[in-house]
C-alpha cells in the first residue's frame, strides 16, 4: 500500500495522541508547530510531553485510553508500546477520524514524513516505511542541499511571481521569466534586489500608461 503525498492544514485541528512516549512527544511537536490542538492519553508521559502540559500547550489526561477519549478527533496517534491496546484503539476510531499508526502503519491512513523547512519551502521524505533511517539520512543530504538562504530565494521568487503576475507581460513572457528566476545566479541577494527593482520599474511604467490612457 502506497501513501499519496500531500499537504494538510491542522490549524484548530484536535488531534488525540495515545501513548506518551518518545513517538508521542515527537508527534506532539510536529502537531503543535503547526498550531493543532493536542491531547496526550497516557497514563505515564516522557518529562518533555509533562513540561508542554505544565506550560498548557497541550492537554495531558493521565489515564489508559478509552474509547469516548477518541471522540471528535481530527487525527488520531496511535502510539503506544502495547499492540492490543494499539489494535483496539484502532477499532474504536471514528469513522471519520484519520489515524496514524505509528507501530503498524499500513493499519491507518495518514503516514509522517520526515522532512524540514526552509520558510515557505519544505522538503519531506518518505520511504513508506521501509526504512525510516534511511529517509532521515536523506533528509540531512537534502538539509546540506538546500541550506538556510532557500527560506529567503522562496521569498524572492514569491515577489516576482507576484510583480510579473501583475506586469504587462504576456503569458509567454511571463513564463519565461519566471523559469529565468530559478537559475542558481539568483541565490544571490543583490541579485534578487536588482531583479525586484526592475521589476518594480516595469510596474510603474505599466502604471504611467495607464495613468496618461486615463
Ligand atoms: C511508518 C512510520 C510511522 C508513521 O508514519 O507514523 C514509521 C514506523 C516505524 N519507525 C520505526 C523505528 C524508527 N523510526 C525512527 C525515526 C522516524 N520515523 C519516522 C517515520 C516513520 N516511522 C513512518 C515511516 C517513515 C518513512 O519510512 O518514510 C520519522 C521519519 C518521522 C517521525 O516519526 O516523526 C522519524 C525521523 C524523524 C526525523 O528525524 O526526521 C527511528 C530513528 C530514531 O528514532 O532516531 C527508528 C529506530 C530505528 C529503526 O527501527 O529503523 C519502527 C520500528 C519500531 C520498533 O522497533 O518497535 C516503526 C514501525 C515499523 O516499522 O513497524
Ligand atoms: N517514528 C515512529 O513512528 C516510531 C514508531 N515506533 C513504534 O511506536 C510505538 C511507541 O513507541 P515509543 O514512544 O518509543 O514507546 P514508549 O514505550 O516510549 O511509550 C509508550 C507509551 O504508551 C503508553 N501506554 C501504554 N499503555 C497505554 C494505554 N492503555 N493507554 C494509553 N497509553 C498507554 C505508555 O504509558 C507510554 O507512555 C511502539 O509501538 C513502536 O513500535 C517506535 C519508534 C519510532
Amino acid at each position: 500500500m502506497a501513501f499519496t503525498p500531500m499537504m494538510i492544514d491542522l490549524y484548530d485541528r484536535h488531534v488525540v495522541i495515545v501513548g506518551g512516549g518518545k513517538v508521542a512527544l515527537r508527534r506532539a511537536k510536529t502537531l503543535l508547530k503547526n498550531d493543532a490542538v493536542v491531547t496526550v492519553i497516557s497514563p505515564k508521559a516522557v518529562e518533555d510531553i509533562v513540561y508542554l502540559w505544565t506550560k498548557g500547550q497541550l492537554l495531558w489526561k493521565e489515564k489508559y485510553i478509552e474509547s469516548t477519549d477518541l471522540k471528535g478527533a481530527f487525527l488520531i496517534i496511535v502510539a503506544t508500546n502495547d499492540p492490543i491496546v494499539n489494535y483496539n484503539v484502532i477499532n474504536w476510531a471514528p469513522e471519520e477520524s484519520l489515524i496514524n499508526a505509528a507501530a503498524d502503519v499500513e493499519k491507518g491512513n495518514v503516514a509522517f514524513p520526515s522532512f524540514f523547512r526552509r520558510g515557505d519551502l519544505s522538503i519531506s521524505v518518505s520511504t513508506n516505511g521501509a526504512s525510516p533511517q534511511f529517509a532521515v539520512k536523506m533528509k540531512k543530504e537534502l538539509e546540506c542541499l538546500y541550506n538556510e538562504d532557500y527560506g529567503d530565494y522562496v521569498d524572492f521568487l514569491s515577489v516576482c511571481r507576484q510583480l510579473i503576475k501583475e506586469s504587462f507581460l504576456d503569458r509567454y513572457q511571463q513564463k519565461l521569466l519566471l523559469k529565468e528566476i530559478l537559475s542558481e545566479e539568483f541565490l544571490d541577494r543583490e541579485r534578487q534586489r536588482s531583479f525586484i527593482e526592475s521589476l518594480n520599474k516595469n510596474g510603474k511604467m505599466i502604471e504611467r500608461v495607464n495613468q496618461n490612457d486615463g
